[in-house]
């Protein structure tokens, strides 16, 4: 089978980390073929910063500096494992800034102009109860300056537009319905809607 290039997304603690590490798992085993998984902000020394509570950045030089490291993951990253027919996961890809950067105040328009250029990905949008991100919020560690700003209800209502928005770009995108689901049930979940 060709490789999968595949973007986890949603709000902050509906489980993107857990789920895109479980989906390369059982990805690896289901197809017999490496997965190479990955993750935005990325590991390089920008994607480190991007990383830092203290980043000093916010609104546009934060969405240039993302949109920056994204490119830069495709690139030297991405491509390059496709090239070598591995799979690949992202946890967070484009759809993250079409969420966060708009709570940091930026239209759709601004945004996709700063990531236009990137490789498509078939999209896995992660969804559950706002409160049971509430809960997880409260529970984790202290909060970030973005998700303090925004919320997981308002972050959802704004994937919905990104999903909206990709779709006039012919994205494949996929919605999984998470509540009371177990990882494992949402990865077969995730499985049945990309039929494999
Ligand atoms: N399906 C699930 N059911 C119950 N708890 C989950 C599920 N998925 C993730 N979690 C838990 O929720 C928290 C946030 O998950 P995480 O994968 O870090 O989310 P994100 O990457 O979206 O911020 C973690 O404590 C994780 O163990
Ligand atoms: C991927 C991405 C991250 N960020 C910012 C938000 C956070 O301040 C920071 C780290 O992302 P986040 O996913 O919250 O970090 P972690 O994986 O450590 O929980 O990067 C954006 O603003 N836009 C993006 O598209």
């Amino acid at each position: 089978m060709t490789s999968l290039f595949i973007a986890v997304e949603g709000p902050h603690r509906v489980g993107k980390t857990t789920i895109a590490g479980l989906l390369a798992t059982r990805l690896e085993k289901r197809t017999n073929k490496r997965v190479h998984l990955t993750s935005e902000p990325t590991q390089s020394a920008l994607g480190r910063l991007l990383r830092t509570p203290e980043s000093v950045l916010h609104g546009r030089p934060l969405a240039l500096a993302v949109a920056a490291d994204r490119a830069a993951h495709v690139e030297s990253e991405i491509i390059p494992a496709l090239d070598e027919c591995l799979h690949v996961v992202t946890d967070r890809y484009v759809q993250s800034s079409m969420v966060l950067q708009r709570v940091d105040g930026l239209d759709l328009d601004e945004i996709w102009a700063y990531n236009q250029y990137v490789l498509p990905a078939t999209s896995i949008y992660l969804e559950d109860d706002p409160e049971v991100m509430t809960c997880r919020l409260r529970q984790g560690a202290a909060l970030s300056r973005l998700e303090m700003v925004g919320s997981p209800r308002r972050e959802l209502e704004l994937y919905r537009e990104a999903r909206q928005f990709l779709a006039g770009e012919d994205w494949p995108q996929h919605v999984i319905d998470c509540h009371g689901k177990d990882p494992d049930h949402i990865v077969g979940a995730i499985f049945d809607s990309l039929q494999l």
